[in-house]
């Protein structure tokens, strides 16, 4: 009772989002489908006349002759003629409908992906969902509607049949029903047992689906070929799709038998309809026009029964499929609570940390444990840290991306939970270690970063001399216009670095409060390195920046520099406070230093 109760509801949910697809494709369909289903009734009582009509011309019996036969043999014509026009028709409204929801269901899709928090990313068993709402969307959840209407088509002709068949004998109309019954529970189960098993197989889909792409892919080609990987993948990837395979099969095998099973059942019930209607024949109970159309109605009654009640199965697994799309389109967006201040700009105070803790889904312990500082409106922090000592976290946290578990980050003394998530992102810049390159060109991958000014030819000029970038840009083969990356016709590939102040470029293109930057001279060369950060003093100077290095040369920029070790702070100063201190900043420090001097060339290479 709950279960169907589930179901009518997702179907509730379901139709306002199919009528907002296309109304006027919905409607349509509808007077489409009511129409056709009266076609095989009509086409049934026009048999029955054009059989008595043709016996009696056969015999001489006629009082019009050929006029009869010829008016019904024209209207069975015309009948299948409209017939197929409307099938045409709905063919259309049903393929222009598809081809507009699955644009919807992929914009909904993306759009609601990009609601939710980062933190949904950090999950395993969303990733599988996630799988599961696309396929659902655009497969499974928009059958139910043609299914439905197919079924609405089926049931009122076999209603129509089961009237006809009453007027004969109420037990053929009883015979009719019963039909029905082994054929539902049959497909039902069948429905049952597919959904269990696409939910039970996610997880090895994505795993095989990973692998095959990554096989294609241009980030693996490298590493597949100098670690000569592809013959291993591929066996790796082969045996995940064949259990998988092996796992669809054990179910096809089991639904065939029992399909036949039913078959079985139904085939000697509509025989034993057929001998009754023919022993009535011979007990003079029908006329031979009578018994032509009997047969048409119970022949075609078995193919009309089955649709029904596969139809039914269809609809019941794909109500399961668009519950999964509704509970995904539902789900929490944004950080807990949304707030609805507007973030301070300008920024006065600055960012307050305190007692933060940050802990991953999961994770057998915390990314962050109880930090507490503050970064002055207008201050360059650096952060530094051994790989994992939550550095990047804090950063994330920082640019209002993860939500603390514990403790407040405060912004001039409002908390970024008060703060309405929209108003805290248009205040952020950023710069990641794995930032997009966008296959777009140049003008676009900086602008992207001011979307609201993204074609400002003036302001991106502006901006790539800022951001030392006009020189290298005017060298592209088409200049602003080239498009980089080789995946699309006409791409300019970059190196890596040259990526990389792209993907700075495009963190100073926009206006904000706060600018992270994860390790944003990584892959530069130290010329490039030492004028990017020249630039950064420049780009910064009155702006409030974080940024993350593992070169702590750099550090001397910083007006601070915060030491992270496991997840808490460590040390906190500038770079000579800490370097009086001699604690692990200076310890790190003097072993970055020493690779450059006579004394660890003796040391290490014994030179
Ligand atoms: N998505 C995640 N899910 C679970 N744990 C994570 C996740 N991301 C990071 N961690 C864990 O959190 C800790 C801090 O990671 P973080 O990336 O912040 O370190 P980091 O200091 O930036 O390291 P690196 O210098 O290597 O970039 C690590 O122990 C890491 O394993």
């Amino acid at each position: 009772m709950n279960e169907s109760f589930g179901k009518l509801r997702t179907f509730a949910l379901l139709i306002p989002i199919l009528w907002k697809i296309s109304g006027t494709a919905l409607v349509i369909l509808i007077a489409l489908t009511l129409a056709q289903a009266l076609i095989p009734i009509a086409q049934l009582a026009l048999t029955s006349r054009l059989v008595e009509e043709a016996a009696s011309l056969f015999q001489g019996n006629s009082d019009n002759g050929m006029r009869d036969v010829q008016l019904l043999v024209g209207l069975q014509l015309a009948l299948l003629l409209s017939g197929a026009v409307m099938g045409g028709v709905f063919k259309y409204t049903q393929q222009y409908f598809n081809q507009r929801a699955t644009l919807y269901f992929d914009e909904l899709l993306s759009t609601k992906v990009n609601r939710l928090p980062l933190s949904y990313f950090d999950n395993h068993l969303n990733y599988d969902r996630l799988q599961r709402t696309s396929f659902s969307m655009q497969l499974q959840g928009m059958g139910v509607i043609f299914t439905l209407l197919t079924m609405l088509q089926n049931m009122i002709t076999v209603v129509g049949f089961i009237v006809v068949l009453y007027q004969f004998h109420w037990l053929l109309s009883l015979g009719m029903l019963l039909l029905v019954l082994p054929m539902l529970w049959s497909y039902l189960y069948e429905s049952k047992a597919v959904f269990k098993l696409i939910i039970h197989q996610t997880p090895d889909e994505r795993m095989s689906s990973y692998i095959s792409n990554l096989l294609k892919s241009r980030e693996g080609a490298k590493e597949i070929r100098v670690f000569e990987l592809a013959s291993y993948l591929i066996a790796k990837w082969k045996q995940i799709a064949w259990r998988n395979v092996g796992r669809l099969l054990a179910v096809e095998r089991k639904t065939i038998a029992l399909t036949y099973g039913v078959q079985l059942l139904t085939l000697t019930l509509l025989s034993g309809m057929l001998l009754f209607a023919l022993h009535a024949g011979a007990n003079g109970g029908l006329v031979i026009g009578q018994y032509v159309a009997l047969a048409q109605a119970l022949f075609s009654s078995q193919a009309l029964v089955q649709g029904l009640a596969q139809g039914y199965s269809n609809i019941h697994q794909g109500l399961l499929h668009a519950n999964e799309m509704i509970l995904f389109v539902n789900l929490p967006e944004g950080n807990g609570e949304e707030g609805d201040q507007a973030f301070p700009s300008p920024m006065k105070q600055g960012i307050k940390v305190e007692h933060l803790s940050f802990h991953y889904d999961g994770a057998p312990g915390p990314a962050l444990d109880g930090i507490s500082f503050t970064i002055g409106a207008g201050e360059t922090i650096a952060i530094v840290g051994d790989n994992g000592a939550g550095k990047s976290t804090l950063a994330k946290c920082l640019l209002g991306l993860y939500a603390p578990n514990e403790g407040t980050i405060a912004v001039d003394g409002v908390d970024y939970a008060h703060l309405s998530s929209d108003s805290l992102r248009s205040r952020m810049s950023a710069i990641f270690q794995d930032f997009v390159q966008f296959p777009f060109p140049v003008w676009e991958n900086i602008g992207l970063g001011g979307i609201s000014e993204l074609g400002n030819r003036d302001k991106l000029q502006k901006s790539s001399e800022e951001a030392n970038t006009a020189s290298f840009i005017q060298k592209l083969p088409q200049g602003w216009d080239t498009v980089l990356g080789v995946q699309f016709d006409g791409g300019h590939e970059l190196s890596y670095g040259q990526w990389q102040r792209i993907a700075l470029n495009r963190a100073f293109y926009r206006e904000f409060e706060l600018i992270v930057l994860d390790e944003p001279t990584a892959s530069l060369d130290p010329m490039t390195e030492a004028s990017i950060f020249e630039n950064l003093m420049k780009l910064t100077s009155g702006k409030t920046s974080v940024f993350i290095t593992h070169r702590l040369g750099s550090c001397r920029f910083a007006d601070r520099i915060l030491v992270l070790k496991d997840g808490r702070l460590a040390e906190e100063g500038s770079h000579d406070e800490l370097m009086l201190r001699n604690g692990e900043y200076a310890a790190m420090f003097r072993k970055q230093a020493g690779w450059y001097t006579k004394e660890w060339e003796e040391q290490v290479l014994g030179v």
